[in-house]
């Protein structure tokens, strides 16, 4: 497009993630104008499949795992040709601990209950290892907590608002149970039928550096210096990539403190590849059960989980989250898979070093991603955040994974979040042109 031209559409929406197109298919189905805008070269943002070199497999380098419970997206893998399968390693199996390798029986209800035991107390702005420091006198149990804690939220508890992690999880557990399936084959499928719904609607390349209300609606700038003007705007992209974002000042007054609210995640994911399933029946100490996974007490955020699909190859999914994400992040590929090996044959013993295939991505310290799973709450930051962000203010709003009132963090979050905007929007636009 050439410089200083304005493209005028009824919505642009900012951001080609799972949030984003869901988003533009409800825009598509209620017959508005509308463009997406996407910082990379591909849709998808944290669902990213890749094929091997020699296409014999491929890897899901983001989101891989969903339940049942997950509608929305069991659906759109049913539109996108594809089935859902079992993954071996599910929760009828065991948690085992790295040090003892007992199975140990902890979940998120561990958490609630210790923050709805001191519910009394004025703890918003606390951040959730002191909560734990305070509440759990068992040392073993405060760190296997504060482990999974940054395993599952990508951010080590002393960053996080601890009022926050209580209404993430209260949303988190509402519904859900365990991520013991998968699609039959890669996510981009999902991604390439949400693009080809949008068609030529998405602009690639586009990252977005600026919004201005104007008294028609919105004018967005980009890197490349082209303008789009919408009567609406939906920005799906993480809070944390939003807050890099200029906004016009009644804008950046109403949003600054809810986008300032969150902090980035930080996640490498590394997958192997076995012949053998060399860890079921064996690991678990007097228990003839298969292991679903290992929290590390001793590497807080660090777990594992064997991640085969159920008679497909044998594969085991390590995890490192929060600080040690970040630690490692500027340090060779060699460095991390040797870290990860350690941690393999820690618990699983010499086997776990004749992997046949391995792939690794990581997601801390991307401008547009949130970095782990998604963007969290830190300490200073307003609990409530999310509720703000998600509400339409004039004919804007965010949609994104970490807003979702069910499954935030999940992709079935992200595609919620997206309609949810969607349908708020265009309720909104209706009530002004009625008004
Ligand atoms: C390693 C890993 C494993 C995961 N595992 C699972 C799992 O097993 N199951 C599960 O359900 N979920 C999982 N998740 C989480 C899941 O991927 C996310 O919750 C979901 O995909 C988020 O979607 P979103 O649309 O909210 O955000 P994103 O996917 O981050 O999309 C945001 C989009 O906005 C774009 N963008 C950002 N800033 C700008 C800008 N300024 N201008 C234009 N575009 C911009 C980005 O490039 C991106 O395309 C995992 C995530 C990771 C990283």
């Amino acid at each position: 497009m050439m410089e200083n031209q304005t493209s005028e559409y009824d919505v642009i929406i900012v951001g080609a993630g799972l949030a984003g197109l869901a988003a533009a298919k409800a825009m598509h189905e209620e017959g508005k104008s509308y463009v997406v805008l996407e910082a990379t070269d591909r849709s998808g943002g944290k669902v990213c499949s890749k094929v091997s070199e020699d296409s014999s497999r491929y890897f899901e380098l983001g989101a891989q795992f969903v339940s049942e419970e997950m509608t929305e997206m069991v659906k759109l893998i049913k539109e996108a040709g594809m089935v859902l399968t079992r993954t071996e390693g599910t929760q009828d199996n065991r948690v085992i601990s790295d040090k003892s390798k007992e199975p140990i029986y902890l979940d998120f209800h561990d958490i609630t209950d210790t923050l709805g035991a001191i519910s009394g107390e004025h703890f918003s702005s606390k951040p959730m290892d002191q909560v734990l420091e305070k509440h759990i006198s068992q040392k073993r149990k405060r760190q296997i907590l504060k482990s999974f804690i940054a395993a599952e939220t990508t951010v080590n508890s002393r960053y996080i608002n601890a009022e926050a992690i209580k209404n993430l999880i209260s949303r988190v557990t509402t519904t859900t149970s365990g991520l013991d399936h998968q699609a039959s084959g890669p996510l981009s499928n999902v991604v390439k039928h949400l693009e080809s719904l949008n068609k030529d609607a998405i602009h690639y390349l586009e990252p977005v550096v600026k919004v201005k209300e104007t008294k028609s609606g919105y004018t967005v700038k980009t890197k490349n210096k082209s303008k789009y003007h919408g009567k609406a705007l939906i920005m799906a992209v993480p809070p944390t990539a939003a807050a890099r974002i200029t906004f016009s000042s009644a804008l950046a007054d109403h949003y600054r403190p809810y986008l300032d609210s969150y902090t980035d995640g930080a996640v490498i994911k590394m997958t192997f590849v076995y012949d053998k399933p060399f860890w079921r029946e064996s690991a678990v100490k007097g228990k003839q059960k298969s292991i679903y996974g290992v929290v590390y007490s001793a590497h807080e955020g660090v777990n594992l989980m064997d991640s085969s699909i159920k008679g497909g190859e044998n594969r085991l999914t390590l995890y490192i989250g929060g600080e040690k994400a970040i630690e490692l992040a500027d340090v060779p590929t060699e460095v991390k898979e040797f870290y990860a090996r350690e941690r393999l044959i820690e618990v699983l013993g010499e086997d776990a070093e004749n992997y046949k295939d391995y792939e690794i991505s990581e997601w801390q310290q991307s401008p547009y991603y949130g970095g782990g799973y998604g963007a969290i709450i830190h300490h200073h930051g307003l609990p409530d955040a999310n509720e703000i962000l998600r509400e339409p203010y004039h004919t804007m709003v965010f949609a994104s994974t970490e807003l979702a009132t069910d499954f935030p963090l999940f992709m079935e979050g992200a595609v919620l979040s997206g309609q949810y905007a969607a349908k708020r929007l265009i309720e909104s636009m209706s009530e002004s042109v009625t008004e």
